[in-house]
Protein backbone atom coordinates (compact mmCIF):
# COMPACT_ATOMS: atom_id res chain seq x y z
CA UNK A 1 0.00 0.00 0.00
CA UNK A 2 1.34 3.22 -0.85
CA UNK A 3 1.67 5.89 1.87
CA UNK A 4 0.15 9.22 1.27
CA UNK A 5 1.45 11.88 3.31
CA UNK A 6 -1.52 14.12 4.93
CA UNK A 7 -0.34 17.82 2.87
CA UNK A 8 0.25 20.51 5.01
CA UNK A 9 0.83 24.60 4.21
CA UNK A 10 4.24 26.06 4.80
CA UNK A 11 4.05 29.37 5.60
CA UNK A 12 6.25 31.83 7.91
CA UNK A 13 8.89 29.02 8.10
CA UNK A 14 6.57 26.10 10.00
CA UNK A 15 4.13 23.39 8.26
CA UNK A 16 0.64 24.31 9.11
CA UNK A 17 -3.08 23.64 9.32
CA UNK A 18 -3.89 27.10 9.18
CA UNK A 19 -7.24 28.29 9.91
CA UNK A 20 -9.03 27.82 6.74
CA UNK A 21 -11.89 25.13 6.44
CA UNK A 22 -10.13 22.03 5.43
CA UNK A 23 -11.20 20.33 1.96
CA UNK A 24 -10.93 17.13 0.39
CA UNK A 25 -7.99 15.30 -1.72
CA UNK A 26 -9.81 12.19 -3.42
CA UNK A 27 -7.46 9.98 -5.49
CA UNK A 28 -9.49 9.70 -9.10
CA UNK A 29 -8.35 6.18 -9.38
CA UNK A 30 -11.06 4.86 -6.85
CA UNK A 31 -12.57 8.21 -5.47
CA UNK A 32 -11.53 7.52 -2.28
CA UNK A 33 -10.65 9.73 0.21
CA UNK A 34 -6.63 10.47 0.40
CA UNK A 35 -6.59 13.44 2.96
CA UNK A 36 -8.03 16.26 4.38
CA UNK A 37 -6.15 19.17 3.10
CA UNK A 38 -5.76 22.76 4.92
CA UNK A 39 -6.83 25.85 3.49
CA UNK A 40 -5.33 29.47 4.39
CA UNK A 41 -7.43 31.95 5.02
CA UNK A 42 -6.87 36.03 4.80
CA UNK A 43 -4.55 36.00 8.12
CA UNK A 44 -2.64 32.78 6.95
CA UNK A 45 -2.18 34.28 3.14
CA UNK A 46 -0.47 37.60 5.04
CA UNK A 47 1.43 35.71 7.44
CA UNK A 48 2.81 34.01 4.31
CA UNK A 49 3.10 37.50 2.29
CA UNK A 50 5.25 38.99 5.56
CA UNK A 51 7.50 35.97 5.03
CA UNK A 52 8.01 36.45 1.24
CA UNK A 53 9.02 39.79 2.35
CA UNK A 54 11.85 38.70 4.76
CA UNK A 55 12.73 35.82 2.77
CA UNK A 56 13.51 38.06 -0.01
CA UNK A 57 15.34 40.57 1.39
CA UNK A 58 17.76 37.79 2.38
CA UNK A 59 17.76 35.70 -0.77
CA UNK A 60 18.39 38.66 -2.81
CA UNK A 61 21.60 39.68 -0.93
CA UNK A 62 23.30 36.18 -1.57
CA UNK A 63 25.28 35.72 -4.49
CA UNK A 64 23.43 33.74 -7.34
CA UNK A 65 26.63 30.92 -6.82
CA UNK A 66 25.29 30.51 -2.84
CA UNK A 67 21.89 30.46 -4.29
CA UNK A 68 22.91 27.94 -7.00
CA UNK A 69 24.83 25.88 -4.64
CA UNK A 70 21.44 25.56 -2.28
CA UNK A 71 19.04 24.95 -4.99
CA UNK A 72 20.89 22.25 -6.68
CA UNK A 73 20.81 20.46 -3.54
CA UNK A 74 17.50 20.62 -2.91
CA UNK A 75 16.94 18.94 -6.64
CA UNK A 76 19.37 16.12 -6.30
CA UNK A 77 17.17 15.38 -3.11
CA UNK A 78 14.12 15.30 -5.61
CA UNK A 79 16.12 12.81 -7.93
CA UNK A 80 17.22 10.68 -5.41
CA UNK A 81 13.31 10.71 -3.46
CA UNK A 82 11.53 9.95 -7.04
CA UNK A 83 10.75 6.91 -6.50
CA UNK A 84 8.85 7.66 -3.03
CA UNK A 85 7.06 10.83 -4.63
CA UNK A 86 5.81 9.35 -7.71
CA UNK A 87 3.18 7.04 -6.31
CA UNK A 88 1.76 9.60 -4.70
CA UNK A 89 1.19 11.83 -7.96
CA UNK A 90 0.08 8.56 -8.94
CA UNK A 91 -2.54 8.39 -6.41
CA UNK A 92 -3.96 12.23 -6.34
CA UNK A 93 -3.10 12.82 -10.04
CA UNK A 94 -4.13 9.68 -11.71
CA UNK A 95 -0.77 9.14 -14.29
CA UNK A 96 1.09 6.03 -14.66
CA UNK A 97 3.56 6.09 -12.37
CA UNK A 98 6.07 5.88 -15.05
CA UNK A 99 4.96 8.98 -15.81
CA UNK A 100 4.67 10.52 -12.80
CA UNK A 101 8.43 9.52 -12.27
CA UNK A 102 9.49 11.23 -15.35
CA UNK A 103 7.20 14.28 -14.15
CA UNK A 104 10.01 14.23 -10.98
CA UNK A 105 12.89 14.08 -12.85
CA UNK A 106 12.01 17.09 -15.25
CA UNK A 107 10.76 19.17 -12.24
CA UNK A 108 14.49 18.60 -11.09
CA UNK A 109 15.79 19.13 -14.21
CA UNK A 110 13.72 22.61 -14.56
CA UNK A 111 14.70 23.85 -11.56
CA UNK A 112 18.34 23.21 -12.00
CA UNK A 113 18.19 24.91 -15.11
CA UNK A 114 16.47 27.89 -14.02
CA UNK A 115 18.91 28.47 -11.00
CA UNK A 116 21.65 28.72 -12.94
CA UNK A 117 20.15 30.67 -15.37
CA UNK A 118 20.55 33.47 -12.20
CA UNK A 119 24.40 32.71 -12.73
CA UNK A 120 24.59 34.33 -16.35
CA UNK A 121 21.74 36.88 -15.33
CA UNK A 122 24.13 39.57 -17.04
CA UNK A 123 23.32 43.26 -17.20
CA UNK A 124 24.64 45.47 -20.19
CA UNK A 125 26.91 48.28 -19.96
CA UNK A 126 26.44 50.72 -22.87
CA UNK A 127 28.86 52.97 -24.56
CA UNK A 128 29.25 56.47 -22.37
CA UNK A 129 30.48 60.07 -22.89
CA UNK A 130 34.20 60.41 -21.47
CA UNK A 131 33.99 60.73 -17.68
CA UNK A 132 30.60 58.81 -17.25
CA UNK A 133 30.07 55.17 -17.31
CA UNK A 134 26.24 53.71 -17.92
CA UNK A 135 25.36 50.32 -17.61
CA UNK A 136 21.62 48.08 -17.01
CA UNK A 137 21.60 46.07 -13.83
CA UNK A 138 19.44 42.79 -13.85
CA UNK A 139 17.50 42.62 -10.19
CA UNK A 140 14.95 40.22 -8.88
CA UNK A 141 11.57 42.31 -9.06
CA UNK A 142 10.62 40.79 -5.71
CA UNK A 143 8.21 38.56 -3.98
CA UNK A 144 6.45 36.45 -6.69
CA UNK A 145 3.23 34.76 -6.48
CA UNK A 146 2.54 31.42 -8.33
CA UNK A 147 -0.22 29.19 -9.40
CA UNK A 148 -0.13 25.99 -10.72
CA UNK A 149 -2.46 23.29 -11.86
CA UNK A 150 -3.26 20.05 -11.24
CA UNK A 151 -2.06 18.41 -14.51
CA UNK A 152 1.68 18.45 -13.89
CA UNK A 153 1.66 18.89 -10.00
CA UNK A 154 5.20 18.89 -9.60
CA UNK A 155 6.85 19.85 -12.75
CA UNK A 156 4.64 22.89 -13.22
CA UNK A 157 4.94 24.16 -9.34
CA UNK A 158 9.06 23.17 -10.21
CA UNK A 159 8.82 26.05 -13.21
CA UNK A 160 7.43 29.06 -11.18
CA UNK A 161 9.48 28.26 -8.13
CA UNK A 162 12.94 27.57 -10.45
CA UNK A 163 12.38 30.50 -12.16
CA UNK A 164 11.77 32.88 -9.15
CA UNK A 165 14.05 31.46 -7.39
CA UNK A 166 16.53 31.64 -9.97
CA UNK A 167 16.09 35.28 -10.51
CA UNK A 168 16.79 36.04 -6.74
CA UNK A 169 13.05 36.40 -5.40
CA UNK A 170 11.07 35.13 -3.00
CA UNK A 171 7.59 32.70 -3.64
CA UNK A 172 4.46 32.44 -2.20
CA UNK A 173 3.21 29.61 -3.99
CA UNK A 174 -0.57 28.25 -4.33
CA UNK A 175 -0.10 25.20 -5.39
CA UNK A 176 -3.52 22.42 -6.93
CA UNK A 177 -6.07 21.30 -3.83
CA UNK A 178 -6.24 18.63 -6.20
CA UNK A 179 -2.43 17.45 -6.32
CA UNK A 180 -1.50 19.04 -3.35
CA UNK A 181 1.50 16.41 -2.40
CA UNK A 182 3.35 16.71 -5.10
CA UNK A 183 4.23 20.37 -4.66
CA UNK A 184 4.56 19.82 -0.78
CA UNK A 185 7.39 17.09 -1.80
CA UNK A 186 8.91 19.82 -4.22
CA UNK A 187 9.07 22.18 -0.87
CA UNK A 188 10.48 19.99 1.18
CA UNK A 189 13.06 18.53 -1.24
CA UNK A 190 14.48 22.08 -1.57
CA UNK A 191 13.99 23.21 2.31
CA UNK A 192 16.17 20.14 2.81
CA UNK A 193 18.80 21.49 0.53
CA UNK A 194 19.42 24.55 2.73
CA UNK A 195 16.52 26.64 1.15
CA UNK A 196 15.82 29.61 4.13
CA UNK A 197 12.66 28.83 5.29
CA UNK A 198 10.76 32.27 4.17
CA UNK A 199 11.92 32.50 0.26
CA UNK A 200 9.30 29.63 0.54
CA UNK A 201 5.87 29.76 1.40
CA UNK A 202 3.20 26.92 0.34
CA UNK A 203 -0.51 27.79 0.35
CA UNK A 204 -3.80 26.12 -0.48
CA UNK A 205 -7.17 27.73 -0.55
CA UNK A 206 -10.67 28.67 -2.21
CA UNK A 207 -8.51 29.63 -5.40
CA UNK A 208 -10.16 33.25 -6.32
CA UNK A 209 -10.06 34.39 -2.70
CA UNK A 210 -5.97 32.98 -2.54
CA UNK A 211 -5.51 34.86 -5.78
CA UNK A 212 -7.25 38.29 -5.61
CA UNK A 213 -5.39 38.96 -1.90
CA UNK A 214 -2.00 38.03 -3.18
CA UNK A 215 -2.35 39.97 -6.41
CA UNK A 216 -3.42 42.97 -4.81
CA UNK A 217 -0.77 42.92 -2.09
CA UNK A 218 2.01 45.41 -2.50
CA UNK A 219 4.36 43.01 -1.30
CA UNK A 220 4.03 41.00 -4.33
CA UNK A 221 5.42 42.10 -7.00
CA UNK A 222 4.71 39.41 -10.44
CA UNK A 223 2.53 36.83 -10.83
CA UNK A 224 3.06 33.89 -13.29
CA UNK A 225 0.31 31.30 -13.69
CA UNK A 226 -0.71 28.24 -15.73
CA UNK A 227 -4.03 27.07 -16.33
CA UNK A 228 -7.05 28.00 -18.41
CA UNK A 229 -7.73 30.94 -20.73
CA UNK A 230 -10.64 32.38 -18.75
CA UNK A 231 -8.99 32.22 -15.19
CA UNK A 232 -6.00 33.66 -17.04
CA UNK A 233 -7.76 36.29 -18.15
CA UNK A 234 -8.87 37.00 -15.04
CA UNK A 235 -5.73 36.74 -13.22
CA UNK A 236 -4.26 39.04 -15.92
CA UNK A 237 -6.72 41.82 -15.50
CA UNK A 238 -6.05 41.48 -11.34
CA UNK A 239 -2.52 41.65 -11.95
CA UNK A 240 -3.02 44.70 -14.60
CA UNK A 241 -4.91 46.73 -12.05
CA UNK A 242 -2.04 47.00 -9.87
CA UNK A 243 0.47 47.06 -12.44
CA UNK A 244 2.23 43.67 -11.76
CA UNK A 245 4.14 42.16 -14.63
CA UNK A 246 2.44 38.73 -14.97
CA UNK A 247 3.55 35.11 -16.85
CA UNK A 248 0.46 33.50 -18.56
CA UNK A 249 0.59 29.79 -19.60
CA UNK A 250 -3.05 29.35 -20.58
CA UNK A 251 -4.98 26.59 -22.80
CA UNK A 252 -4.37 25.23 -25.88
CA UNK A 253 -5.37 23.28 -28.97
CA UNK A 254 -2.84 22.17 -30.98
CA UNK A 255 -3.04 21.29 -34.36
CA UNK A 256 -1.01 18.38 -36.03
CA UNK A 257 -0.79 19.21 -39.81
CA UNK A 258 0.21 15.62 -41.07
CA UNK A 259 1.05 16.10 -44.91
CA UNK A 260 0.85 12.74 -47.53
CA UNK A 261 4.77 12.36 -47.89
CA UNK A 262 4.89 10.85 -44.23
CA UNK A 263 4.28 7.31 -43.46
CA UNK A 264 0.94 7.70 -41.48
CA UNK A 265 0.97 4.86 -39.71
CA UNK A 266 4.25 5.87 -37.70
CA UNK A 267 2.93 9.14 -37.03
CA UNK A 268 -0.69 7.59 -35.98
CA UNK A 269 1.36 5.19 -33.50
CA UNK A 270 3.91 7.95 -32.07
CA UNK A 271 0.28 10.32 -31.70
CA UNK A 272 -1.22 8.31 -29.47
CA UNK A 273 1.47 7.82 -26.84
CA UNK A 274 1.32 11.83 -27.30
CA UNK A 275 -2.08 12.34 -27.51
CA UNK A 276 -3.33 10.06 -24.66
CA UNK A 277 -0.03 10.96 -22.15
CA UNK A 278 -1.52 12.38 -18.81
CA UNK A 279 -5.16 10.90 -20.65
CA UNK A 280 -4.64 13.78 -22.99
CA UNK A 281 -4.89 16.20 -19.98
CA UNK A 282 -1.52 18.57 -21.23
CA UNK A 283 -1.59 22.19 -22.55
CA UNK A 284 0.79 21.37 -25.33
CA UNK A 285 -1.54 17.55 -26.34
CA UNK A 286 -1.36 16.84 -29.66
CA UNK A 287 -5.34 17.48 -29.97
CA UNK A 288 -6.72 18.38 -34.02
CA UNK A 289 -5.53 15.67 -36.07
CA UNK A 290 -5.30 17.53 -39.54
CA UNK A 291 -4.27 14.86 -42.47
CA UNK A 292 -4.32 15.31 -45.67
CA UNK A 293 -6.90 13.34 -48.18
CA UNK A 294 -3.92 10.76 -49.82
CA UNK A 295 -3.28 9.67 -46.42
CA UNK A 296 -6.38 10.41 -44.01
CA UNK A 297 -7.76 6.69 -43.69
CA UNK A 298 -4.89 4.83 -43.08
CA UNK A 299 -3.92 7.41 -40.49
CA UNK A 300 -7.38 6.58 -38.64
CA UNK A 301 -6.84 3.06 -39.16
CA UNK A 302 -3.77 2.84 -37.36
CA UNK A 303 -4.24 5.72 -34.80
CA UNK A 304 -7.66 3.75 -33.82
CA UNK A 305 -5.79 0.20 -33.74
CA UNK A 306 -3.14 1.93 -31.67
CA UNK A 307 -5.61 3.70 -29.11
CA UNK A 308 -7.68 0.66 -29.20
CA UNK A 309 -4.85 -1.07 -27.54
CA UNK A 310 -3.94 0.75 -24.94
CA UNK A 311 -4.35 -0.30 -21.14
CA UNK A 312 -6.45 2.01 -19.02
CA UNK A 313 -6.28 1.52 -15.87
CA UNK A 314 -5.28 2.57 -11.89
CA UNK A 315 -1.93 4.05 -12.68
CA UNK A 316 -0.01 2.03 -9.76
CA UNK A 317 -1.10 -0.90 -11.93
CA UNK A 318 1.98 -2.59 -13.75
CA UNK A 319 1.51 -1.94 -17.68
CA UNK A 320 -1.16 1.06 -17.34
CA UNK A 321 -0.41 3.30 -19.89
CA UNK A 322 -3.59 5.63 -19.41
CA UNK A 323 -5.22 6.47 -15.64
CA UNK A 324 -8.21 8.09 -15.04
CA UNK A 325 -9.13 11.78 -16.01
CA UNK A 326 -7.97 13.58 -12.97
CA UNK A 327 -11.54 14.92 -11.87
CA UNK A 328 -15.25 14.48 -12.13
CA UNK A 329 -15.23 17.64 -14.16
CA UNK A 330 -13.23 16.46 -16.63
CA UNK A 331 -15.41 13.19 -17.15
CA UNK A 332 -18.35 15.35 -17.51
CA UNK A 333 -16.67 17.94 -19.90
CA UNK A 334 -15.69 14.54 -21.86
CA UNK A 335 -19.20 12.89 -22.01
CA UNK A 336 -20.32 16.42 -23.52
CA UNK A 337 -17.69 16.61 -26.32
CA UNK A 338 -18.62 13.47 -27.76
CA UNK A 339 -22.13 13.71 -27.26
CA UNK A 340 -22.27 17.50 -29.10
CA UNK A 341 -19.72 15.93 -31.87
CA UNK A 342 -21.78 12.97 -32.09
CA UNK A 343 -25.16 15.48 -32.68
CA UNK A 344 -23.64 17.35 -35.17
CA UNK A 345 -22.96 13.99 -37.56
CA UNK A 346 -19.24 13.18 -36.13
CA UNK A 347 -18.22 9.61 -36.23
CA UNK A 348 -16.83 7.63 -33.41
CA UNK A 349 -14.00 5.62 -34.25
CA UNK A 350 -12.83 4.65 -31.29
CA UNK A 351 -14.13 4.90 -27.73
CA UNK A 352 -16.84 7.62 -26.90
CA UNK A 353 -17.53 6.55 -23.29
CA UNK A 354 -17.13 6.82 -19.54
CA UNK A 355 -15.25 2.93 -18.50
CA UNK A 356 -16.82 1.65 -15.13
CA UNK A 357 -18.74 3.65 -12.73
CA UNK A 358 -15.81 3.88 -10.13
CA UNK A 359 -12.88 6.25 -10.99
CA UNK A 360 -12.86 8.83 -13.49
CA UNK A 361 -11.84 6.28 -16.53
CA UNK A 362 -12.91 7.32 -20.16
CA UNK A 363 -11.82 5.24 -22.93
CA UNK A 364 -9.07 6.78 -26.06
CA UNK A 365 -11.59 8.47 -28.30
CA UNK A 366 -11.14 9.06 -32.09
CA UNK A 367 -13.77 11.21 -33.56
CA UNK A 368 -14.15 11.71 -37.68
CA UNK A 369 -16.03 13.22 -39.75
CA UNK A 370 -16.55 16.62 -37.87
CA UNK A 371 -18.42 19.49 -38.71
CA UNK A 372 -16.63 22.62 -38.10
CA UNK A 373 -19.09 23.80 -35.32
CA UNK A 374 -18.57 21.17 -32.94
CA UNK A 375 -17.25 21.87 -29.75
CA UNK A 376 -13.90 19.25 -29.70
CA UNK A 377 -12.13 21.24 -32.44
CA UNK A 378 -13.32 24.83 -31.02
CA UNK A 379 -12.30 24.41 -27.59
CA UNK A 380 -9.67 23.05 -25.64
CA UNK A 381 -10.97 19.48 -24.65
CA UNK A 382 -7.97 18.51 -22.09
CA UNK A 383 -8.19 14.64 -22.27
CA UNK A 384 -8.11 11.94 -24.05
CA UNK A 385 -10.12 12.65 -27.42
CA UNK A 386 -8.65 13.04 -30.98
CA UNK A 387 -10.33 14.46 -33.60
CA UNK A 388 -9.38 14.10 -37.23
CA UNK A 389 -10.16 16.45 -39.88
CA UNK A 390 -8.98 15.89 -43.22
CA UNK A 391 -7.33 18.79 -45.81
CA UNK A 392 -6.13 18.86 -49.15
CA UNK A 393 -3.66 21.81 -49.92
CA UNK A 394 -1.12 23.24 -48.01
CA UNK A 395 -3.07 26.53 -47.71
CA UNK A 396 -5.87 24.89 -46.27
CA UNK A 397 -4.40 23.14 -43.68
CA UNK A 398 -2.59 26.69 -42.42
CA UNK A 399 -6.09 28.02 -42.49
CA UNK A 400 -7.81 25.10 -40.31
CA UNK A 401 -3.98 25.27 -37.65
CA UNK A 402 -4.83 29.28 -37.37
CA UNK A 403 -8.26 29.20 -37.35
CA UNK A 404 -8.51 29.12 -33.37
CA UNK A 405 -7.93 31.82 -30.52
CA UNK A 406 -5.15 29.14 -29.26
CA UNK A 407 -1.50 29.45 -29.60
CA UNK A 408 0.45 27.84 -27.84
CA UNK A 409 1.72 24.25 -29.46
CA UNK A 410 1.80 22.85 -32.91
CA UNK A 411 3.06 19.56 -34.92
CA UNK A 412 3.55 19.16 -38.57
CA UNK A 413 5.11 16.34 -40.42
CA UNK A 414 6.66 16.04 -43.74
CA UNK A 415 9.53 15.06 -45.85
CA UNK A 416 9.79 18.33 -47.21
CA UNK A 417 12.15 21.07 -45.81
CA UNK A 418 10.70 23.83 -48.14
CA UNK A 419 7.02 23.21 -46.68
CA UNK A 420 9.07 22.79 -42.86
CA UNK A 421 10.57 26.31 -43.37
CA UNK A 422 6.82 27.84 -44.24
CA UNK A 423 5.36 25.88 -41.10
CA UNK A 424 7.81 27.14 -38.55
CA UNK A 425 6.99 30.43 -40.16
CA UNK A 426 3.40 30.67 -40.45
CA UNK A 427 1.62 29.03 -38.24
CA UNK A 428 0.81 30.40 -35.24
CA UNK A 429 2.13 29.26 -32.33
CA UNK A 430 4.50 29.61 -28.97
CA UNK A 431 6.09 25.99 -29.59
CA UNK A 432 6.19 23.49 -32.56
CA UNK A 433 7.39 20.23 -33.13
CA UNK A 434 8.13 19.28 -36.79
CA UNK A 435 8.38 15.43 -37.81
CA UNK A 436 8.29 14.29 -33.87
CA UNK A 437 5.44 14.66 -30.75
CA UNK A 438 8.23 16.33 -28.09
CA UNK A 439 7.67 19.69 -26.86
CA UNK A 440 9.76 22.00 -24.61
CA UNK A 441 12.37 21.15 -21.83
CA UNK A 442 14.05 23.23 -19.29
CA UNK A 443 16.86 24.34 -21.57
CA UNK A 444 13.86 25.90 -24.41
CA UNK A 445 11.38 28.34 -24.42
CA UNK A 446 7.83 27.83 -23.47
CA UNK A 447 5.01 29.64 -23.84
CA UNK A 448 1.80 30.93 -26.23
CA UNK A 449 0.90 33.28 -28.81
CA UNK A 450 -2.47 34.89 -29.24
CA UNK A 451 -5.20 33.86 -25.95
CA UNK A 452 -2.37 30.94 -25.44
CA UNK A 453 -0.76 33.88 -22.99
CA UNK A 454 2.42 35.49 -22.92
CA UNK A 455 5.75 35.67 -21.04
CA UNK A 456 8.67 32.31 -21.38
CA UNK A 457 9.12 29.89 -19.01
CA UNK A 458 12.64 27.57 -19.56
CA UNK A 459 15.22 28.86 -22.03
CA UNK A 460 17.63 31.71 -21.63
CA UNK A 461 14.56 33.70 -21.28
CA UNK A 462 13.25 31.82 -17.98
CA UNK A 463 13.58 35.20 -15.65
CA UNK A 464 13.13 37.59 -17.69
CA UNK A 465 9.60 38.04 -16.00
CA UNK A 466 11.20 37.77 -12.62
CA UNK A 467 14.11 40.66 -13.04
CA UNK A 468 13.95 44.02 -14.17
CA UNK A 469 16.81 46.07 -15.62
CA UNK A 470 17.51 49.20 -13.80
CA UNK A 471 19.70 51.90 -15.92
CA UNK A 472 22.21 53.30 -13.49
CA UNK A 473 24.46 56.47 -14.75
CA UNK A 474 27.23 57.76 -12.70
CA UNK A 475 29.35 60.51 -13.44
CA UNK A 476 33.02 59.05 -12.20
CA UNK A 477 33.70 62.23 -10.13
CA UNK A 478 30.94 65.07 -9.02
O1 LIG B 1 0.10 21.47 -19.43
C1 LIG B 1 0.91 22.36 -19.50
C2 LIG B 1 2.34 22.35 -18.99
C3 LIG B 1 3.20 21.56 -19.88
C4 LIG B 1 4.67 21.73 -19.55
O2 LIG B 1 5.05 22.29 -18.50
O3 LIG B 1 5.47 21.32 -20.38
Amino acid sequence: MTDYKAPLMFIAGEWTRGSGQPTEVINPATEEILSSLPRATADDLDRALASAQKGFERWRSMSAEARCDIVMKGCRILRERADEIAPRITLEQGKPVGEAKLEIIRAASIVEWDVNEGRRAYGTIVPSDPGFNRFGLRLPIGPVAAFTPWNFPISSPGRKIGAALGAGCSVVIKGSEETPASVVALVECLLEGGLPADVINLVFGEPAMVSSHLIASPIIRAITFTGSIPVGKHLAQQAAAYMKPAVMELGGHSPVIVFDDVDPAVVAKQGVAGKFRNAGQICTAPTRFIVQDKVHDAFVDSFVTAAKALRVGNGLEEGVQMGPLANPRRLQALEGFVADAVAKGAKVAAGGNRIGNRGYFFEPTVLTDIPEDADVINLEPFGPIAPVIRFSDFEEAIAIANRLPYGLCSYAFTSSQARSYELAHRVESGIMSLNHYGTSQADTPFGGVKESGYGREGGYETLDAFMITKFISQKVSV
